[in-house]
C-alpha cells in the first residue's frame, strides 16, 4: 500500500557528515591482505576469486581482507562490523599501515598512505591519525595528564602548550580532577576516557577505534557509546569504528560496512541496512533490531492520497520513526515529510503504527508483521 522512498544520496545522522563534493577524509580502493608464503602471487590470477576456505586449502594462504573499497566523508562516523574472523582488525591495521597491504590504496585527506615512506608515515601517524584500542594502551607510570599529552610530546610540542591542550581534552572527556591519577587508579571506563582524550589531543584527521569498548561491562559500555556520540557532536571528527556488536554499530554509525570472510557484504546507513539487508547473513544480523528505532520517515513516507489534506505539520525525512511517532499520532492531519525543501510525501498514524506494531510479539507472523512500506 505505502510507497517507499529510498534516496541513495541520503546523508548521515550527524550534521557534519553530509556527503558533498569535498574530498573524502578517507578513501580505500581495492585493499587486500593475504597472509601466507605466496601471498603476493595470488592477486591477478583466477585464485583471487576463490572463497577464503578454498584459497587456504589450495595455496595455504589466507585472505583476511579481500578487495575492500569504501569512502568516508569528512565528519562521518563510519562503522565496520562483522563477526569474529571477518577481517575487521586486519582492515583497521591496514588503514594505518600497522600491517602492510598486499594490494590496494588508502588515501587520507588526499594523501596516499600506502606510498608514504617511513618518515612520512611516522609524520602522518603523529599528525593525521589516532587510534583507540580495546586494551587502552596507556603508559602505567605516567599520570593521566601526561598520558593524554603523550602524542603532543612525541610531536615536539612545548610543555606549556601540550599540558594546556591535554587539560582541555581531560575536561572534554569528563575527567577533570583526575589529571594527577595513574591509570591503575581508574576504572576501565575511565581509562578508556583517557584513551579517547589522548587520541583527540593530537587533533587527528581521522580517529580509528578498534573494538574500544569490548572489554567494558554493558552499562559502562553504553556510557562510553554515548560519550563518543557526544564528543562527535562537539568535535565533529571523522571516525572509523570497528565493532562486532550490531547495536553499537547502529547507535554510532552514520554508515555501516558489514564484512564477512574478508569481503564487504553491504555498506549503508543503519536504516538502509535494516530496511534492505543485502543477503541472508545481514538479514540474520538485523532480524532482532526494533525497526522503529532505526528506520526513518524516509522509509514510511508515501504519496498523498486523492483529497488528503496537505496542511499537516512538517517533519524531516531523516527523523527516526520512534521519535516521530508522538507528533504523527498527535496530529489530526497527515504529517508532511520533507528532505530539506523537497516534499517527499505524507505519513499518518497508520503508517507509523505499521512499523511499531510489527515489533510487538503478538504481531509476529500475523498480518501486522507485514514489512513497512514493502521496504524489506
Ligand atoms: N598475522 C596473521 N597471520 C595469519 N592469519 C591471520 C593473521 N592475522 C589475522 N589472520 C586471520 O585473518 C582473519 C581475519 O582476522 P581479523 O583478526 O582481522 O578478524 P576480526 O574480524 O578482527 O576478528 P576478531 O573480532 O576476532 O579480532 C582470521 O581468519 C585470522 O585468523
Amino acid at each position: 500500500m505505502s510507497a517507499t522512498v529510498l534516496d541513495p544520496t541520503a546523508t548521515g545522522r550527524h550534521a557534519a557528515a553530509g556527503r558533498d563534493s569535498r574530498e573524502p577524509a578517507l578513501k580505500v580502493e581495492g585493499l587486500w591482505k593475504i597472509f601466507g608464503a605466496k601471498a603476493d602471487r595470488i592477486i591477478g590470477t583466477p585464485d583471487e576469486h576463490l572463497g577464503r576456505k578454498e584459497l587456504q586449502a589450495k595455496t595455504g594462504c589466507l585472505a583476511a581482507v579481500k578487495d575492500v573499497s569504501f569512502e568516508v566523508a569528512p565528519g562521518e562516523v563510519f562503522v565496520v562490523m562483522g563477526l569474529s574472523g571477518s577481517g575487521k582488525s586486519t582492515l583497521v591495521r591496514l588503514l594505518t599501515r600497522l600491517i602492510e597491504p598486499t594490494a590496494g590504496t588508502v588515501t587520507i585527506d588526499g594523501e596516499d598512505v600506502t606510498r608514504a615512506g617511513r618518515a612520512r608515515l611516522r609524520q602522518m601517524r603523529r599528525n593525521h591519525m589516532a587510534m583507540v584500542f580495546q586494551q587502552f594502551g596507556l603508559l602505567p607510570h605516567r599520570k593521566v595528564i601526561d598520558n593524554v599529552a603523550y602524542g603532543l610530546e612525541v610531536r615536539g610540542e612545548s610543555k606549556p602548550k601540550r599540558l594546556a591542550r591535554a587539560q582541555e581534552m581531560v575536561d572534554l572527556v569528563g575527567l577533570s580532577g583526575y589529571e594527577g591519577s595513574f591509570p591503575d587508579q581508574l576504572s576501565g571506563g575511565m581509562q578508556q576516557r583517557v584513551g579517547l582524550a589522548r587520541a583527540l589531543a593530537v587533533d587527528p584527521q581521522v580517529l580509528f577505534f578498534d573494538e574500544p569498548f569490548s572489554a567494558l561491562d554493558p552499562l559502562i559500555r553504553r556510557d562510553m557509546q554515548n560519550e563518543v556520540c557526544r564528543l562527535h557532536e562537539e568535535v565533529g571528527k571523522t571516525m572509523v569504528f570497528i565493532t562486532h556488536d550490531l547495536q553499537e554499530a547502529l547507535k554510532l554509525g552514520d554508515r555501516i560496512l558489514i564484512m564477512r570472510d574478508g569481503e564487504v557484504v553491504q555498506i549503508g546507513t543503519p536504516a538502509e541496512v535494516v530496511a534492505n539487508p543485502a543477503d541472508d547473513y545481514v538479514r540474520d544480523f538485523v532480524s532482532d533490531v526494533p525497526r522503529s528505532h532505526v528506520l526513518t520517515l524516509r522509509y514510511v513516507v508515501r504519496p498523498p492520497r486523492a483529497g488528503e489534506s496537505l496542511e499537516g505539520p512538517v517533519m524531516q525525512a531523516d527523523c527516526v520513526v520512534r521519535d516521530a511517532a508522538r507528533q504523527v499520532l498527535a496530529s489530526a492531519l497527515p504529517v508532511r515529510v520533507f528532505e530539506g525543501e523537497r516534499f517527499l510525501g505524507v505519513v499518518d498514524d497508520e503508517d507509523v503504527l505499521r512499523v511499531v506494531v510489527a515489533e510487538e510479539p503478538a504481531a509476529l507472523g500475523g498480518a501486522g508483521a507485514a514489512s513497512p512500506g514493502g521496504a524489506a
